[in-house]
């Protein structure tokens, strides 16, 4: 599991390692891997040129010892303080392997080092750092800790902020690490393990280990009902195709049988493609709305009667109140999300983690907020973020087929959460595998199911 802490549990089991270390190590941990980075970063070390923007905090500490560590490899390093104030110790130790320090000479820099701020920033940059960021345009950043000027705690973005190429954290990812729009500030993201003992964080996301322990898988004894009976209300006369891709979708293996209730042109069009799927009859989870048009309420309303969990999808969700506490996962894309709350649009699209929460909260229900890095809030506050996935799976259609995967899992006795985040996971890696062939449309993400399904668990 990738955890991301909240600054203040950083701060916290900081202060009690710092107890029990000689002063100046946790820094010098923190300082030698962002050095390794910056040299991996660069491929070689000497006749490199390397600027570091440094402002008044740890932050730029870290980037001066990890400076100087630099040019005692034979990289040419300089330091741009942009504070009347620099930590001292990292000054010093620069100066002594030979750094420069002051506004840097002229010509082009391999890389830039941002150590304007990490954890102790606030939001936003102050205009010497944004004069300095345009001095050196162009060039790669590493970015130390955190991208400056992203609000850390909450992945918003609200005033001008540095764009890394990869971004060198420590001791544990950050919430803006994994949540948008700050995590695509971040680029690609480095942990330095620094020791730091941490207690349970309040955003994570799930890795393939994690997805592989959560599978359902039959067992030896296993009987089709026992596994679970998904069933997919989704689709109508008009929009057939919403029938045939929430059902792809439930029809991945992960359940014991699949029933399809429809309209009589949906339900011809999935008998021929999935000639397993039967029709309506009892069932352990009802996925409902996709393509559903006017029929969805009513759709809707006789699957919460069934008393069954329940996954809440596109023209459901106008009506999504009547599964209100209900064992439920409402999956919204950025504008369903926005009518769901009564907000615009990109209000949702600045403040994701806020919104999947609150309408979590309102709802009594799992939320599922899709988009490039999906995020997953429980009632409680909780979340995960989905970093599977690849931009190819914006394409028409490829949330029903998320729909249908969540719904097999919901069958199959995973919890909401769970069922919701292990659905949304294997749905990015499933469009990442199909994509390696070249550009998908939302049916090659079910049919790249069992290929991934099977690498990850053998029954
Ligand atoms: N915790 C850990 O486990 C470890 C932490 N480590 C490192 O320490 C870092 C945290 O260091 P930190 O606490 O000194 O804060 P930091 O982010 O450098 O800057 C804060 C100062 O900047 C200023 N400032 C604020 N906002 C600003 C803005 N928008 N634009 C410009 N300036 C702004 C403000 O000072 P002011 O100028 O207002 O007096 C404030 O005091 C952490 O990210 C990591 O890199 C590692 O070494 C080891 C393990
Ligand atoms: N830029 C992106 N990168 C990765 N995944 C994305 C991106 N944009 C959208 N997605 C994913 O693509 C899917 C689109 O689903 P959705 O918006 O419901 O479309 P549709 O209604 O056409 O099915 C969601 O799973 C979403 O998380
Ligand atoms: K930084």
């Amino acid at each position: 599991m990738l955890r991301a802490h909240a600054v203040e549990q950083v701060r916290a089991a900081e202060a009690e390692l710092l107890a029990r270390l000689p002063e100046g190590a946790l820094m010098q941990r923190a300082a030698a891997g962002l050095a390794y980075a910056v040299l991996d970063f660069l491929g070689s070390a000497y006749g490199r040129r390397v600027l570091l923007l440094v402002g008044s905090g740890d932050n730029g500490g870290d980037a001066l010892y990890a400076g100087a560590t630099l040019a005692r490899r034979g990289v040419q390093v300089e330091a741009w303080l942009l504070s009347s104030s620099a930590h001292e110790g990292g000054v010093a130790a620069l100066r002594g392997a030979g750094g420069r320090i002051g506004r840097p000479a002229p010509g082009a820099f391999d890389v830039v080092v941002d150590g304007i701020v990490g954890i102790g920033g606030r939001p936003g940059l102050r205009p010497d750092a944004v004069a300095a960021l345009a001095h050196v345009a162009g060039t790669p950043v590493v970015a130390v800790d955190t991208p400056s000027g992203v609000d850390v705690d909450t992945g918003e973005i609200s005033g001008p902020h540095v764009s890394a190429d990869v971004t060198v954290t420590f001791g544990t990812h950050k919430v803006c690490h994994l949540v948008d729009p700050a995590a695509q500030a971040c680029g690609a993201i480095h942990l330095v393990d620094i020791g730091l003992t941490l207690p349970e964080p309040p955003v994570e996301a799930l890795q393939a280990a994690d997805v592989a322990a959560l599978l359902p898988r039959p067992s030896l004894d296993a009987q089709k009902y026992a596994r679970g009976v998904v069933g997919v209300r989704a689709g109508s006369a008009t929009y057939t195709g919403a029938a045939l891709l929430s059902v792809s979708g439930a029809a991945c293996g992960l359940a014991g049988m699949v029933r399809y209730d429809g309209a009589p042109e949906a339900a011809a069009m999935v008998r021929a493609a999935h000639p397993e799927v039967v029709g309506p009859g009892r069932v352990q989870a009802w996925v409902v709305g996709s393509g559903s048009d006017d029929g969805a309420e009513d759709a809707l309303r006789r699957s919460v009667a069934d008393g069954v969990p329940l996954v809440v999808d596109a023209d459901a969700l106008a009506h999504a109140g009547l599964a209100r506490g209900r064992p439920a996962v409402l999956t919204p894309h950025a504008g369903e999300l926005a009518r769901m709350l009564g907000v615009e649009r990109a209000d949702v699209e600045a403040r994701w983690l806020d919104h999947a929460r609150l309408a979590a909260r309102q709802y009594d229900a799992v939320v599922l907020l899709k988009g490039r890095h999906t995020v997953i809030a429980r009632p409680d506050g909780h979340a995960r973020v989905t970093t599977a996935g690849t931009p190819w799976l914006a394409t028409a259609g490829a949330g029903d087929v998320l729909g249908g995967l969540i719904g097999a899992l919901l069958a199959a006795g995973l919890t909401p959460y769970d069922a919701a985040s292990v659905g949304s996971w294997l749905h990015g890696a499933a469009a990442t595998l199909a994509a390696r062939r070249g550009p998908i449309v939302a049916s090659d993400v079910a049919r790249s199911l069992p290929a991934l399904l099977g690498a990850l668990a053998t029954p």
